[in-house]
């Protein structure tokens, strides 16, 4: 089984998360780690945050001459800005009771984090619900990314939407555009459609307001057969869903043409089946998104996450003191007024891992060759049907 899990606060030393379950033998280049912190961090419409933070990911175990061990990863990577929080951040006892944030903002997970916990202080929700999280994430993606290659399995996310400019029909191979996608400040393939975004983040910016927007990620290369029909939490489609909807800011999440689909009748919908000596069983349409019954069926998978628009607005919406009860305006530090860019490539990450998880519950093995053996069989008997 290939698991992980994380810690660490946004404004605190640093975060960290450790791997296990990746078979040994798998060589990891940390450049490429970085470089996809670095496609994180950047997009138009961030924050001064990201003037601040230059992310790079140290490994602290698990490797060894530049290949997985087998044994758990450990990975981490530094906030600079915790420097400037430190009386804040510390592990002392505060002084002051007085700096207390108690005026929840609203779209955050501020009130009801602070009534779940039951913290006075509501920069004990903001320091770990914040999306700072979705650094380390992208870092354990990047490194689930790496194993996936060795199958020869790859995954691109985009900018489809910005608030109102949408691209979302995009017939493109996109991995024709991974260049394009990279250099585009908002990862747009389209350069027409990529003014548009940047004039409507610029114009919410002026007025004090902020966007989400939406994103699709193609995964190419998935053999058929993963995730099962047999239950709800074997799914492929649904464990794909969960990690897309666990990213911070997402509310909604199609795959295929699920919500145009919807309402197409079905013969204007299903994929039709067809057979050719080269190609094996494949199909001329995809709007099926690569999986049905929850099981991949060899075509490019293909997610789209919905981001609302960031709840930090430089114009405060209402809220109430917890203390006092008053009215109140939400309070302002600073913020993104877009993330939607960042969001496309963090998602990455998330497909990246889950589909790992996914190819190690297939192919099993506690080495890279014993893995990739069980893999080609599988091929050589796929190709035998
Ligand atoms: C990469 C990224 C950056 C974000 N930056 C901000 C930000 O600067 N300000 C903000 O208010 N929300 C930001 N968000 C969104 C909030 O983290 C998120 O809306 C909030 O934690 C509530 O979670 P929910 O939207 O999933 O309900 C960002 C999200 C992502 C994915
Ligand atoms: C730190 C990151 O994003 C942060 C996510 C975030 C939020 O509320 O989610 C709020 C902002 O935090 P801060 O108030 O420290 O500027 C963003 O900068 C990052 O993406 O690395």
């Amino acid at each position: 089984m290939l698991r992980y899990l994380s810690a660490g606060e946004s404004h605190g030393k640093g975060l960290v998360a450790i791997i296990e379950g990746l078979p040994s033998n798998i060589p990891i280049d940390i450049n490429i780690i970085n470089e996809d912190l670095r496609r994180r961090q950047r997009g138009y419409g961030r924050g001064n945050r990201m003037k601040i933070e230059k992310d790079r990911v140290e490994i602290i175990t698990g490797v060894r001459d530049g290949k997985t061990l087998g044994s758990p990863l450990t990975i981490m990577i530094e906030n600079i800005d915790y420097k400037n929080w430190t009386n804040i951040m510390g592990f002392e006892k505060l002084e002051e009771e007085q700096n207390h944030i108690k005026e929840p903002r609203p779209g955050h997970g501020d009130l009801v984090g602070a009534l779940k916990y039951n913290h006075m202080d509501i920069r004990n929700v903001i320091e770990r619900a914040s999306a700072r999280e979705t650094a380390i994430r992208t870092a354990v993606g990047s490194i689930a990314k790496q194993f996936l290659s060795i199958f020869n399995i790859e995954i691109l996310g985009h900018v489809i939407s910005i608030g109102q400019v949408n691209y979302r029909f995009c017939q493109k191979d996109i991995f024709n555009y991974k260049n394009r996608i990279d250099e585009s400040p908002v990862r747009c393939i389209d350069t027409n459609m990529e003014v548009q975004m940047i004039q409507e983040i610029e114009m919410a910016k002026r007025t004090g307001d902020s966007l989400g927007g939406s994103f699709e990620v193609v995964i190419r290369n998935v053999p058929v057969g993963l995730g099962s029909y047999a239950h709800f939490d074997r799914k492929l489609d649904g464990i794909l869903a969960q990690g897309i909807m666990g990213l911070q800011g997402i509310k909604a999440v199609e795959i295929g043409d699920g919500i145009d689909g919807s309402s197409k009748a079905g013969s204007q919908f299903h994929d039709e089946i067809e057979y050719s000596e080269v190609q094996g069983y494949y199909r001329n349409t995809n709007r099926a998104g690569g999986i049905e019954a929850g099981v991949s069926n060899g075509e490019d998978i293909i997610i789209r996450g919905y981001m609302k628009p960031i709840p930090t607005l430089t114009r405060p919406l209402k809220t109430v003191n917890m203390l006092t009860k008053e009215e109140k305006e939400a309070i302002v530090e600073r913020s993104d007024n877009c993330a939607v860019p960042a969001a496309s490539v963090v998602a990455e990450g998330i497909c990246a891992f889950i589909i790992a998880m996914e190819i190690v519950e297939k192919f099993g093995g506690d080495s890279i060759e014993e893995m990739l053996s069980n893999y080609k069989r599988y091929i050589d008997y796929l190709r035998s049907r």
